[in-house]
């Protein structure tokens, strides 16, 4: 086990796969934690070094109260990379983890090699966001967990993922969410997008309502310089729902 200690925060991380070789880092949807990785690792393990990083007030990550921004997620991935010694490395992020890897490759773009976006977005809308930031503040994680769930996951998966899913998020920090949505509420990716200047490949989900292609996806790729796209049969939490199949889009990206 190991973590980082930046302002507000104290980050758990963990390495995997390949001591040394191509570095990946895997960062995750608002809500989880990075055992949303677990089904994807087998697949990935013996062609990256891995670091998975806990977002701040999720899974083994601590967060102090209030809002925190993209660029603060972004130097929180900065400093652990710096911490387990890796100068240049890869990112494949989900959803938020998706919008954190969008900012690292805009403020930190010598270090970011590839960058797979997964069900994620430039943009969403604040209202609901600020909506749901005001409920888990004032009444706690029940107060959006059918709203979450719903998003996250198809009705094609099991109900016993279903229903890990579900405990997770009610378990986790109410304040962490707050925090992390308020990053989400408040980004300003849309145009900025533009300037990304690392190879791109954006990841939808087909049964994806939270962050489709139409409205999602399509801007992304309409946006970054050279941006390529491609589809798997899932929903938000692509590595849940096909890991996979999400692996074999990642290892021929990653390792083109
Ligand atoms: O809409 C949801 O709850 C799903 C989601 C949006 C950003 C993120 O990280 O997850």
């Amino acid at each position: 086990m190991a973590f980082t200690d930046v302002p507000g925060a104290r980050l758990y991380w963990r390495r995997d796969g390949r001591d040394e070789g191509p570095v990946l880092v895997l960062l995750n949807s608002i809500g989880t934690d990075m055992d949303l990785w677990d089904g994807v690792m087998p697949y990935l393990r013996d062609h990256f070094a891995l670091l998975r990083i806990d977002t701040r007030g999720h899974g083994g990550s601590k967060t102090e109260a209030g809002d925190v921004s993209l660029e603060r997620l972004a130097a929180d991935v900065l400093s652990v990379a710096d911490d387990a010694g890796i100068e240049r490395f890869s990112v494949a992020g989900v959803s938020l983890g998706g919008m954190i890897g969008m900012e690292i490759a805009l403020r930190a773009s010598a270090r970011v090699e590839r960058l797979a976006l997964i069900c994620t977005s430039a943009t969403m809308d604040s209202a609901s966001w600020n909506d749901r930031i005001t409920k888990v503040r004032g009444e706690g994680m029940a107060a959006i967990a059918d709203l979450a769930m719903g998003r996250f996951l198809s009705d094609a998966a099991e109900p016993a993922l279903f229903e890990t899913v579900r405990r997770q998020l009610l378990a986790m920090d109410a304040e962490g969410y707050a925090a992390c949505g308020a990053a989400i509420r408040d980004m300003d990716l849309a145009t900025r997008i533009a300037g990304i200047a690392c190879p791109t490949l954006v990841v939808t989900g087909t049964r994806d309502s939270s962050t489709p292609y139409g409205g999602h996806g399509e801007h992304l790729v309409a946006r970054i310089p050279g941006a390529a796209h491609h589809a798997l049969e899932a929903a938000h939490l692509a590595p849940l729902e096909a890991p996979d199949a999400l692996a074999a889009a990642l290892l021929s990206f990653v390792e083109r």
